[in-house]
């Protein structure tokens, strides 16, 4: 039976002390982060997602974004080497829960840099992104760990926004979906789909078609459910605040057999 596990990490007390570098920072409510982040984690939980922990590290405000820091495919984890030198200390932990999980460990490098959010795997092509975290030595590390292992990997410019998967993600179906004015060249996927709004371009595949999305997307979200799928909203106005989206709040972990 394949897995349905997700790493995700508890918000540090310092979550307000975020990184931004695409919009201008504006405050946080932390106890209301608090409750957004339970109720992300109670919809995987209540979509059959087992959520495991990451131990927290009160000390990174960007911790919670635990995504950026590995990428796993087939049971490799290829753990992270951030581009911002203040997010290199939420890998170890990262890593140990990966570990514990029996997942292979590999690592990014000096002078690698690479974050999790510039990685969109759909199929066994992976997509991973060249921007201002992830670098030419981060891509080629990326290469030489997943092609051996039958990834296809294919670089796109990130100019526009912090990660590539802060532009794209994919529906079930493959189709790259993202909001035009932040894709820096929509052409390079092969079925592209343009959505009206930015938190739109990002979805979390729960299984059976429903896709876990933002609550500020309600006209992707009303495009979505006329192709067929089911979405379920959640509210993450306060890591969105900080260039967090959907995905960037769990690693899900599909490939692993028990
Ligand atoms: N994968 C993601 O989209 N991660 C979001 C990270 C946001 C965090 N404030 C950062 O700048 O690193």
């Amino acid at each position: 039976m394949p897995s349905k596990k997700a790493l995700v990490r508890h918000p540090s007390p310092r979550l307000a002390e975020g990184l931004v570098t695409h919009t201008a920072r504006s405050p946080i409510d932390t106890a209301l982060a608090l409750r957004q982040w339970a109720g992300y984690v109670e919809t995987l939980r209540s979509h059959g997602w087992q959520t495991v922990e990451v131990d927290p590290a009160d000390d990174c405000p960007d911790g919670v974004f635990v995504e950026d820091t590995m990428v796993v495919f087939r049971n490799v984890a290829l753990i992270a080497r951030p581009g911002a030198g203040s997010r290199r200390p939420e890998t170890a932990a990262a890593e140990r829960a990966a570990a514990d999980l029996g997942l292979s460990i590999n690592r990014v490098r000096e002078p690698g840099t690479l974050d999790g959010g510039d990685i969109l795997k759909v199929g066994d092509t992976v997509y991973v992104g060249r921007g201002g975290r992830t670098n030419a030595a981060g891509v080629r590390q990326l290469r030489a760990a997943f092609e051996p292992l039958g990834a296809r990997v294919i670089a796109v410019p990130v100019t526009r926004v912090l990660h590539l998967k802060s532009a794209v993600t994919a529906l079930p179906d493959g189709t790259v979906i993202g909001h035009p004015p932040l894709v820096d060249d929509p052409s390079v996927f092969p079925h592209f789909l343009p959505v009206p709004e930015e938190s739109g371009a990002h979805v979390v595949l729960l299984g059976g078609g429903r896709l876990l999305m933002s609550a500020s997307a309600p006209k992707t979200a009303e495009l979505f459910a006329t192709l067929g799928y089911a979405p379920v909203p959640v509210d993450i106005t306060e890591f969105e605040k900080l260039e967090g989206c959907v995905t960037c709040l769990s690693v899900r972990l599909r490939d692993l057999y028990e």
